[in-house]
């Protein structure tokens, strides 16, 4: 015997498949597979669509009331079981909210008669289901009520200054209230508001579903809250990372459709993933490593060589080997993480293929690496189980690279409903269909009182949400330069090379203003593909290392050189400077947390330390003029010297000298 009505739906598509629970469990049976035969007779099923409502302590098959039409839309059978609901009289499930209209008593009293920290009031027509749609959405949040009010309640509609209906108020328990500030007056954006209130968490209904261990990663966690609009290095190169080192690392031997693969997955990396240079070139490596791989067979040992850091390499091939989620952090190590990150690199791929890369005609190319990659390696065997289904029914479907991108949108959102309220959600991050409307408004719409997706406005959200101008480098391991470009660095920053250099600088600090100029998301990361992409371009670099393909920091920018003249170092100065914070404004903090030591020990390094009495006397002249100086002062005054000391003798001598005889 169940406490919560239970409508049997003989039919695929669900209304509210866990979010009502257990106000309504809601169970679908396929009645035209004939392993259901038996139980679809027993409920007297004969055609389909059918919905039969069973009250709550319902007991027998009979007791089943029949609510829908076979024309029947998902609206029409979500307010078929509220109706239904309303009707149950003695037989109310002791876990659904209250549905009927609140007074203005009510309201009043609220309160003091529940710990609630929010209640939600929906002003609204008498026919209008937003209010009690919104209350059972609701009902597995804790710490916020939900109740619709009429728009015939004179003394609230008064009260609160309602002129449209429907209509969101929230109060809070210091007697303030607001208007809901939501992009439509529809239940979908209500619900969404509520839920991410601060301090509604889901609570006790949380659904009993078994667990998997999909989560194996702990990470070093980060303690700022990551922004979700942003996507983040550090989650992406931990997740490379583990999927090279580990996940790829678990079979003593590949081989096979296993081995293949794994350089499918790598291959498509290597030409879609927009990543630092190091881990671009670690990838393209690791990529030609594998296909010059020609044996039926790679030993664990052979790969796990493979797989190393080459950090003197020239230039240097590294993939950080640390593990830290930043985007990705769950509320408890056991939550997010790895799965969260390997979803998040696929999107990414499916949209960088999109965005113009090569082999335009495969539409297939990255859904299908994933397909493999998550069938031969990822440790959740549940999830590959799921993912694999799904593949199977639709995949093939897909037509083009932007249908791609759809087909992992939809599909990841399928599965976030199917995990919503079960005991892999974090509670602090509730499994909500993505984007939500906060994200992007112009993605969502209602019609006739149903959700819909634009479609359109979904894929362009999606190529900005994924792509390299939203990355932010926050908590990435910074990563070191080789010791080849380190020396290489250096020597370019001895005198013999200055009079050259500062020739080329000026150059490049033109070159670089232009740059600056263009839009952020450009000069940031480029497409794939072009060197803007793999580089943080608003870091300069000096001509030479470029010719090495090298991303170093002009170590050089500070020396001495530029201090030939005061107005020529104000001017170079200034330029550097604006080039900083260009890379603070149009990169990120974390690329400027990276930079910073740098530029301080280059300060350091360079011709800015120099003595505090140089510091004093030569602010706008270099070491070499002040020198010059001090030669001359010292020679004039040698000279002057001289001749003092000439003149003197030549007046003792004459004093000397005997005088003629008078006569
Ligand atoms: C292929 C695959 C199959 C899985 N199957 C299961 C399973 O069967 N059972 C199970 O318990 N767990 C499964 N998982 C894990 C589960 O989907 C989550 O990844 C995990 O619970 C962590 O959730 P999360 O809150 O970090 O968000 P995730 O669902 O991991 O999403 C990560 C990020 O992607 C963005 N996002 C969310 N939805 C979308 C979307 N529709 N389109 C684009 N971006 C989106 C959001 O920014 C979100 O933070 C699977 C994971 C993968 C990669």
């Amino acid at each position: 015997m169940l406490c919560g009505a239970v409508a049997v739906l003989t039919l695929s598509s669900v209304p509210c498949p866990a979010e009502w629970r257990p106000a309504v469990m809601l169970a679908a049976l396929d009645c035209a597979d004939e392993a259901n035969q038996q139980v679809c007779a027993e409920f007297g099923i004969t055609g389909f669509p059918t919905l039969k409502f069973f009250r709550a302590f319902s007991k027998k098959a009979e007791d089943g009331i029949r609510i829908a039409h076979p024309a029947a839309t998902v609206a029409d059978l979500r307010r078929a079981i509220i109706t239904n609901l309303e009707q149950s009289g003695d037989a109310w499930p002791p876990a659904c909210p209250p549905l009927e209209p609140a007074s203005a008593e009510e309201v009043r009293s609220f309160f003091h008669r529940n710990t609630e920290r929010y209640l939600a009031l929906i002003f609204e027509k008498s026919n209008s289901f937003v209010g009690r749609e919104v209350a059972l959405d609701l009902l597995q949040y804790e710490n916020v009520a939900v109740r619709r009010v009429l728009s015939t309640e004179e003394e609230l509609v008064e009260k609160f200054g309602v002129t449209t209906f429907p209509s969101a108020y929230l109060l809070l328990r210091n007697g303030s209230f607001f208007r809901l500030p939501v992009h439509a007056e529809a239940r979908s954006f209500y619900t969404y508001y509520l839920r991410t209130l601060s301090g509604v968490t889901r609570g006790s209904y949380r659904l009993n579903v078994t667990s998997s261990a999909i989560n194996e990663t702990r990470a070093l966690q980060p303690v700022q809250a990551a922004d979700s609009s942003k996507l983040y290095v550090a989650d992406l190169e931990s997740t490379v990372h583990y999927t090279l080192r580990v996940e790829a690392g678990r079979p003593a031997v590949l081989a096979g459709a296993q081995l293949a693969a794994l350089k499918c997955y790598v291959a498509t990396l290597a030409k879609y993933f927009p990543g630092r240079p190091s881990v671009q070139t670690f990838l393209q490596s690791l990529d030609s490593w594998l296909r010059n791989w020609t044996e039926p067979e790679l030993p664990r040992s052979a790969l796990k060589e493979a797989v190393k850091n080459k950090e003197d390499a020239t230039p240097a091939a590294v993939l950080p080997t640390n593990i830290t989620w930043v985007g990705c952090r769950g509320s408890e190590p056991h939550f997010r993480g790895y799965p969260c990150g390997l979803w998040t690199i696929f999107h990414l791929l499916t949209v960088q293929a999109a965005q113009g890369g090569p082999d335009q005609e495969l539409p297939l190319e990255v859904l299908s690496t994933m397909r493999c990659y998550v069938k031969h390696f990822f440790g959740c065997q549940e999830c590959a189980q799921h993912f694999e289904a799904m593949a199977a029914k639709s995949m093939d479907q897909v037509k083009s690279r932007d249908e791609a991108v759809l087909w992992l949108w939809s599909h990841h959102n399928e599965v976030n409903a199917r995990l919503a309220g079960g005991d892999t959600e974090d509670p602090q991050f509730p499994k909500l269909q993505w984007p939500p409307p906060d994200m992007c408004p112009q993605c969502h719409r209602e019609e006739q009182g149903v959700h819909v997706w634009d479609e359109v406005a979904v894929l362009s959200f999606l190529k900005e949400h994924f792509s390299p101008g939203n990355l932010r480098l926050d908590h990435a391991v910074p990563i070191p330069m080789a010791r080849e470009e380190a020396v290489v660095s250096a020597r370019l920053g001895t005198a013999g090379l200055r009079e050259k250099e500062e020739e080329k600088e000026r150059k490049e600090e033109e070159e670089g203003e232009k740059e600056t100029e263009k839009p952020d998301r450009e000069s940031e990361t480029g497409r794939p593909g072009s060197s803007e992409l793999r580089r943080p371009s608003i870091v300069r670099r000096n001509p030479r290392l470029q010719a090495l393909g090298e991303d170093i920091v002009d170590l050089d920018s500070f020396s001495e050189q530029h201090f030939k003249s005061k107005a020529l170092r104000a001017a170079g100065r200034h330029r550097r400077l604006s080039k900083r914070d260009t890379i603070a404004l149009h990169h990120d903090a974390g690329w400027e947390r990276l930079r910073v030591p740098e530029s301080r020990e280059e300060e350091e390094d360079g011709g800015l330390r120099r003595s505090p009495w140089l510091r004093v006397l030569g602010l706008g002249f270099s070491r070499l003029d002040v020198s010059l100086c001090i030669a001359l002062y010292f020679l004039s005054s040698m000279c002057l010297l001289g001749m003092y000391t000439f003149f003197r003798l030549r007046t003792r001598a004459r004093k000397a000298r005997p005088g003629f005889p008078v006569a």
